[in-house]
């Protein structure tokens, strides 16, 4: 079975920004976590996955499909969540499914009315009456009501309270639970992550500075602590590192190698995804 995303080498620039040669695969089956801090690029990578932005350079496909060439095909198979509301305020949620229906051949009522009701969202209000968390509840029922084959969500959880959000990674779990299914969602909530990603690819500046598996992470990376003296001996296994008047402390992705290599000299511990990403964003190059 061909992947369900294919990015490579994709390029887009503004006057101050530039997504540089950004690449990276999701396979059926499998959730991936797009994260990275405010302005990394998560959501010009959505919109360009979406054709909603131009690319400058590049080549993006979708079910082994052409996101632009192919893009009604493509879109049909896709429930996306984007960080803006994209939802008429003046609306009822009754009105904007008849719309969304009238597009997806594979709308299913059924499953909505389902949402509807397990999201208390009731169908006559209008969108402007719905709460910040009312709306991006009523956005991913849209998004799982058209057996979609992927989906693609950004920021789905951003601004939610922990009940909510707790919700709505119970409803993207389930969606893998097929493993014809995909699910790529981008937060700069590392807990969710956490708790329901396979993979991690991580955005910094408009590069992918890493992309790997949650479990890769617990096994390889680690925060090393040590003396000045052996930040001299070690610091090529460092991915960055931050030094201090008495000693270092680094980020390795040779928690291995080190942990033989220092036998118990160094202090090693588990790195969590929160790390890396401040290890990204603030740490001095390591090598
Ligand atoms: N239409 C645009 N015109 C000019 N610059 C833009 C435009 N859209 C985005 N940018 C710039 O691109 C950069 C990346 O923005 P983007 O929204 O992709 O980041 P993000 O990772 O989604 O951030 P956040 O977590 O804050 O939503 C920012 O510097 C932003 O100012």
């Amino acid at each position: 079975m061909s992947n369900l995303i294919e990015v490579k080498n994709l390029r887009k620039s503004w006057q101050d920004f530039g997504l540089q040669d950004i690449s990276f695969a999701l396979a059926p089956g499998y959730i991936m976590g797009f994260v990275g801090p405010n302005g990394a690029g998560k959501s010009t990578t959505i919109k360009l996955m979406l054709n909603l932005l131009h690319k400058q350079g590049g080549d993006i496909k979708l079910f082994g499909l052409d996101h632009v060439k192919d893009e009604i095909a493509v879109k049909q198979q896709i429930g996306f969540v984007l960080d803006d509301t994209y939802f008429q305020e003046n609306m009822t949620i009754k009105q904007i499914e008849w719309l969304v229906s009238g597009f997806y051949r594979e709308w299913d009522r059924e499953k909505f009315n389902q949402f509807m009701i397990k999201f208390s969202l009731p169908k006559h209000k209008k969108i402007k009456e719905l709460s910040t968390g009312m709306k991006a509840k009523l956005a991913m029922s849209v998004a799982l009501s058209h057996n979609a084959k992927l989906l693609i969500l950004d920021e789905p959880t951003s601004g939610l309270d922990p009940v909510v959000r707790s919700e709505i990674l119970g409803e993207l779990s389930q969606v893998v639970q097929d493993p014809a299914r995909g699910v790529f969602f981008s937060t700069h909530i590392t807990s969710d992550l956490d708790k329901i990603a396979d993979y991690v690819t991580f955005i910094h500046n408009g590069r992918i500075v890493l992309a790997t598996t949650k479990d890769e992470i617990n096994e390889k990376y680690a925060i090393v602590k040590g003396t000045k003296k052996q930040l001299a001996e070690i610091k090529s296994l460092l991915v960055r590192y931050k030094e201090s008047q008495f000693g270092f402390e680094g980020l390795t992705g040779e928690a291995v190698v080190l942990r033989k290599q220092s036998r118990g000299q160094l202090v090693l511990e588990k790195a969590k995804i929160e790390d890396i990403m401040l290890y990204f964003e603030k740490g001095e190059a390591g090598c």
